[in-house]
């Protein structure tokens, strides 16, 4: 499958959310796609599932059975789980009893064959979750294309679809994401791309294993994430999004945190850093276990790096 000079803006006076952008998507090929909060990553995967269409350009080669997660699971049907799914694996072209045998499979596989008969707009968020997920994998899709779906799954039932996932790529089809979590499926990506401004661009280093830092910075009213400029192309910021109060939550490979730390503190105004995390293999990522060794990161960017008034 392939995507070539693809661009779309909502209306014509609207501005482009991605223009001119070219991306191959091979059989068998995992694929994550990167880029700050809003930047257009959702917008990339509706048109590779095809569920949006191109303003500009073409997608060829779109396997005939795709299936898509969106970010927010439309759970406002008047159906049980097991007759949304049994419904939803009709569409894609099985049987009744087939789709009823691989609703059953999958809603046990991620823990959730007690609410089969639940009516969808009485399931709890990560159950919802979980019919999101079933009702893509249960037609076994040559394209299945995941924005953000670990997100209010249990631990086991992400670590289920992280294995599902690899089964899918495993049997030939092309697998494309969205995860806030850099650690998702670390390692296990053939190819990574981030979309930054209207374009995308690769994504090479193995990056993502971490560990990584998360960065709280509040800069001067109206300023942009300097995160977000061509200033920052020596350090890689995995991920930016609103933190409290109006800074900017990112997130950062460990190796480059301190070359981003000087490019916030060294601004023009300077940002403020309200606090560094140390994200680590064994803690979620808004944790705060490691907050002792954080401090001594940043204290010792801060001696080494800032100016003087910045010493603190
Ligand atoms: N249907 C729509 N109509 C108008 N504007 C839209 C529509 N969908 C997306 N946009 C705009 O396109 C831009 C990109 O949005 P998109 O949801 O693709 O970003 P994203 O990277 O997925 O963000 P997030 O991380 O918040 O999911 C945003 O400015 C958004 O407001």
């Amino acid at each position: 499958m392939r995507l070539a000079g693809v661009g779309r803006r909502h209306g014509v006076r609207r501005p482009w959310v991605l223009r001119g952008v070219d991306l191959d998507l091979p059989r068998g090929a995992l694929v994550r796609i990167e880029g700050r909060n809003g930047g257009g990553k959702s917008t990339l995967l509706r048109l590779i599932a095809g569920i949006d269409t191109p303003t500009e350009g073409r997608v060829t080669g779109r396997p005939r059975r795709t299936a898509y997660v969106p970010e927010r699971f439309p759970a406002a049907l008047p159906l049980t789980a097991a007759a949304y799914l049994v419904h939803l694996g009709r569409v894609h072209g099985l049987g009744g009893a087939r789709a009823a045998q691989q609703a059953a499979y999958w809603l046990e596989r991620f823990g959730a064959l007690d609410h089969a008969d639940t009516p969808l707009a009485e399931l709890s968020k990560g159950t919802g979750q979980k019919v999101a997920v079933t009702q893509a994998l249960l037609a076994e899709p040559g394209l299945l294309v995941l924005d953000e779906a670990w997100t209010g799954l249990d631990p086991a039932a992400r670590a289920e679809l992280d294995r599902a996932v690899l089964e899918r790529t495993a049997d030939g089809a092309t697998v494309v994401f969205v995860d806030h979590d850099p650690r998702r499926l670390a390692g296990r990506a053939d190819a990574r791309h981030r979309v930054e401004g209207t374009g995308l661009v690769p994504v090479t280093g193995e990056r993502v294993a971490g560990p990584y830092v998360r960065i709280e910075a509040v800069g001067p009213p109206g300023t942009e994430a300097p995160a977000d400029t061509a200033d920052m192309a020596d350090a890689y910021v995995y991920a930016s999004r609103p933190g409290p109060g109006g800074g900017v939550l990112l997130t950062v490979p460990a190796a480059d945190s301190d070359a981003v730390l000087r490019r916030l503190l060294t601004a023009d105004p300077p940002w403020h850093i309200r606090g560094v995390t140390v994200l680590t293999a064994d803690h979620a990522p808004d944790g705060d276990r490691h907050q002792a060794v954080a401090d001594r990161h940043l204290t010792e960017a801060l001696r080494s790096d800032a100016p003087p008034e910045d010493r603190r």
